[in-house]
């Protein structure tokens, strides 16, 4: 029996992002070898002939899994019945700004954007938004789109998930495969607090294996949190590849279940107030899948003082962003 295709939107897929992502998604790599892909593009119209440039090679790659490819300007023609939402579109910051500097650029995209998904999208869709600042961006398409079930939102922490990975091993000196649970507590900004006391290097403790422990809060939690920037002064141009890595290992973390040793990290819609989380924030915690559509916190964390203070920081700084957007939010908030 044929496998109908999984319909994949993107937005922004004329930028730097969406070209770095494009053809690993059609390539099977995130949904698997027996899936097809229908691919759904949004783009500004002035961006529009420089997809038909990507398009052009998405075909001469000839992959099989990939079904259909369609660009549009139109998001609610561009998300009909799609099951996975990326939304890249949007301004980058540049050297110098803090990502929140985008919020009233880049804000506004998302009310049209949440009301097109909420008119148009797949009942089974699941969105993932990049573009910052991605939290309170996904905050603001959330509160437009009524329909869609509050777990159904994400919010990109895992490129900081991924550098701290990064930075454990190198301090460590083991490979990375051998670096599991590392949580992202927060925003996707400077207060962000990748928490290290959590983590594990080849089934032992982090902060048994690396000893020097001045160096978690003095230099990993700021390399970590300040990365972007740095990438961005070094490159004169944000993160691209490692970014739309990210977005891919986000999926593939959401739609498979999640291995016993480890978790993985989202901004996700804070109900309940876990670990004394205010609701109705987009915040990033660490989370399992059983069943790869469901999630869960992961339960019973012992956070110290340090821990608390820096995630109430965070927190703090979302209800700021939140503040700054209050007249971009829709009713269900
Ligand atoms: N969450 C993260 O970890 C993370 C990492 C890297 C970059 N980002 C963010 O991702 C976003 C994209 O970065 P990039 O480097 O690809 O930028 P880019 O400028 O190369 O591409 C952005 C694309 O979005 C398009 N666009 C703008 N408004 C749009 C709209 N309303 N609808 C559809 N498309 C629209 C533009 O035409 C452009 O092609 C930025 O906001 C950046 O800050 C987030
Ligand atoms: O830092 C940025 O502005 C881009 C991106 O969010 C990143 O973390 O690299």
């Amino acid at each position: 029996m044929s496998v109908s295709p999984i319909k994949v939107a993107i937005t922004g897929a004329a930028g730097q992002i969406g070209y770095a992502m494009l053809f690993r998604i059609a390539s099977g790599e995130v949904f698997g070898p027996n899936q097809p892909v229908a691919l759904s593009l949004l783009e500004i119209p002035a961006a529009l002939p420089s997809l038909q440039g990507t398009l052009m090679e998405l075909e001469d790659c000839a992959f099989p899994l990939l079904a259909e490819v369609h660009a549009y300007d139109d998001a609610e023609a561009a998300f009909a019945g799609a099951n996975w939402v990326i939304l890249v579109g949007g301004m980058p910051r540049k050297d110098g700004m803090s990502r929140a500097d985008l919020i009233r650029a880049n804000g506004p995209i998302f009310t049209t954007q949440g009301k097109a998904l909420n008119a148009a999208a797949a009942a089974d869709v699941r969105v993932l938004v990049v573009a910052n600042p991605c939290n309170t961006n996904c905050l603001i398409a959330k509160s437009h789109a009524p329909t869609i079930p509050s777990d159904r939102w994400f919010a990109m922490t895992r490129l900081d998930q991924n550098r701290a990975i990064a930075q454990l091993a190198r301090k460590a000196g083991v490979g990375v495969g051998q670096v599991k649970k590392v949580a992202v507590w927060g925003n996707h900004s400077d207060t962000q607090y990748p928490d290290y006391g959590h983590a594990v290097i080849n089934g032992q403790p982090a902060t048994s294996v690396i000893t020097d422990h001045d160096w978690f809060l003095n230099d990993f939690v700021p390399t970590v949190a300040k990365r972007g920037g740095a990438v961005i002064k070094a490159r004169g141009a944000s993160s691209a590849a490692s970014a739309a890595n990210a977005a891919l290992d986000t999926i593939k973390s959401c739609i498979t279940p999640t291995p016993a040793d480890d978790w993985f990290s989202a901004g996700v819609f804070s109900n309940g107030n876990p670990y004394g989380i205010p609701e109705g924030l987009i915040y990033s915690m660490p989370l399992t899948t059983a069943d790869g559509r469901t999630w869960n916190v992961v339960p019973g964390l012992e956070l110290d003082g340090e821990a608390r203070r820096r995630i109430e920081v965070s927190a703090q700084e979302l209800l700021s962003e939140r503040d700054t957007v209050h007249d971009l939010l829709g009713p269900a908030i």
